[in-house]
């Protein structure tokens, strides 16, 4: 059987708005954290073999330089939020490639391994829609749709609870670490540390170090 391929859009906040959580930790590296993690989690799904493309929907030029130049499709953002940002990538997705099937992975994974989401990207092939919960079991780290499905994705607060009721299959196995570890919060940022993460978050993450001790 022929593996699907997948288009995966991945949402970019203008940084200015971008990771007010991370704001007292962070201080003046919260827009360097935000564009690094942005980076790791865009180079790793570019390096998962079932990812045909990476659309990045953003309407800041600084993130949309840096993504575009590891590979990223880059569109802009029509700035009506979250969820509508991710169905303009998902329609650039489908005019791209229409028998691709298409995934919306957060932009805040950090320590994404491309093994892992192949595991994900495998699993939800096998359903309509399906989804990933983060690791506090309160949000979405990824949903994604069969080819010639609708895409209609609820991310926002708790929007694990939105995708079930949607009736999108939870996708949880073990092994997906990080997958799940999305990053909002310092306690995050640590964990993510602790599970590894890419080579732009490692470099700015001394830069926060002494808050984070
Ligand atoms: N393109 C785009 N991406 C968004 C928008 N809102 C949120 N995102 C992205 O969606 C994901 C989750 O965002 P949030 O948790 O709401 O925001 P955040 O910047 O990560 O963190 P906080 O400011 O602390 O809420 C991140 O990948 C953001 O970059 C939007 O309006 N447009
Ligand atoms: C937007 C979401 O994430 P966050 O936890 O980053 O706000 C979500 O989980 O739907």
């Amino acid at each position: 059987m022929q593996l699907a391929r997948w288009s995966i859009v991945v949402p970019v906040k203008t940084l200015i708005r971008a990771k007010t959580r991370l704001a007292g930790a962070a201080g003046p590296y919260r827009t360097d954290l935000a564009v690094a993690v942005a980076s790791d989690t865009v180079a790793a799904a570019l390096r998962c073999p079932l990812v045909a493309r990476v659309i990045v929907v953003t309407a800041d030029p600084l993130p949309a330089e840096r993504l575009a130049a590891l590979g990223a499709h880059v569109v802009t953002d029509p700035d009506r939020g979250l969820n509508a940002a991710l169905r303009f990538g998902a329609a650039e997705a489908l005019r791209l490639a229409p028998d691709d099937a298409i995934g919306a992975l957060q932009a805040d994974l950090p320590a994404l391994r491309p093994a892992e989401l192949e595991v994900v990207l495998t699993a939800a092939a096998e359903f309509e829609q399906a989804f990933v919960p983060d690791a506090a079991e309160v949000g979405t780290t990824f949903y994604g749709v069969r080819p010639g499905v609708a895409f209609r994705p609820g991310f926002g607060g708790e929007s694990r609870a939105r995708h079930l009721s949607a009736g999108a299959k939870e996708l949880a196995p073990d092994g997906i670490p990080s997958v799940r570890r999305d990053v909002d919060t310092i306690e995050d940022l640590r964990e993510a540390l602790a599970l590894g993460v890419g080579p732009a978050t490692a470099a700015v993450a001394p830069l926060i170090g002494r808050r984070l001790a």
